[in-house]
């Protein structure tokens, strides 16, 4: 599998290429590193675990809101495909898989958001919410694409430790077919936005959205409970 989203003259690229800065601290981030050699402690897999939990049930306000922001039936329904899977598979799956790290499905809704997950949810939200589809789906796409990019370059990685490392699955998840392939759909749906919703006439107003969401990407790698 590849992402072609990454050749030039695609909107997603042009973005990458610009934050290239930040970019490259979230995707080569010391959390990914300890996952792809195995070394990272269990209990900060764990907690990034929950946090993930409660961040993929506000993706699904996102989608939710995406649906909002369209007005165009076959991209609504495509939107909706995508919200079901997420609600009635992904997130199933998810539990599925804190279960075999010895997390309950009580231990995920008992925990608070981080401050990390709070700020950097909230403020998709926030930019979807006070822009049009094209700033919501620009603010999306650092998390959806970012995830396809790691998994790739740490399944191709000679480095990466396959005997007996435990987060495998989790590489083997995001540089997996099914999962590419969905990055790669966000990319050309934001290549029809960018035509449809004159990006270059807005270039610099979006590119501040993206670099603010992969700088709070990259903090989600090491959310800090909040607690009283
Ligand atoms: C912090 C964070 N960022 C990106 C992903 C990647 N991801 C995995 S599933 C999904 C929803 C797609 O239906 C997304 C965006 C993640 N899990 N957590």
């Amino acid at each position: 599998m590849t992402l072609p989203v990454l050749e030039p003259g695609r909107l997603f690229a042009r973005l990458r290429r610009d934050c290239a800065l930040e970019w490259d601290a979230y995707v080569r981030h010391p959390f990914l590193t300890g996952l792809a050699d195995g070394t990272l402690p269990a209990e900060a897999f764990r907690t990034y675990l929950v946090q993930d939990y409660l961040y993929l049930l506000q993706y699904a306000r996102c989608y939710a809101l995406a649906i909002y922001k369209d007005g165009q039936a076959a991209s609504m329904r495509s939107t909706a495909r995508l919200l079901a899977g997420l609600l009635d598979t992904e997130l199933g799956l998810h539990i599925e898989y804190c279960a075999q790290w010895g997390l309950s499905e009580d231990d995920l809704a008992r925990e608070p958001e981080s401050l990390e997950l709070l700020a950097y949810t909230r403020t998709i939200l926030d930019y979807g919410q006070s822009g049009d589809i094209l700033d919501l789906m620009v603010s999306l796409s650092a998390c959806l694409i970012g995830y396809a990019e790691i998994g790739l370059r740490l399944l191709a990685d000679p480095a990466t430790r396959r005997e007996g490392n435990p987060y495998l699955h989790w590489i083997e998840v995001y540089g997996g077919e099914h999962y590419v392939a969905l990055a790669n759909q966000g990319a050309r749906r934001l290549d029809e936005l960018a035509i449809s919703h004159g990006a270059d006439a807005r270039y610099a107003m979006l590119k501040r959205c993206f670099r603010t969401t992969v700088l709070l990407e990259t903090a989600f790698w090491t959310p800090r409970p909040l607690r009283t």
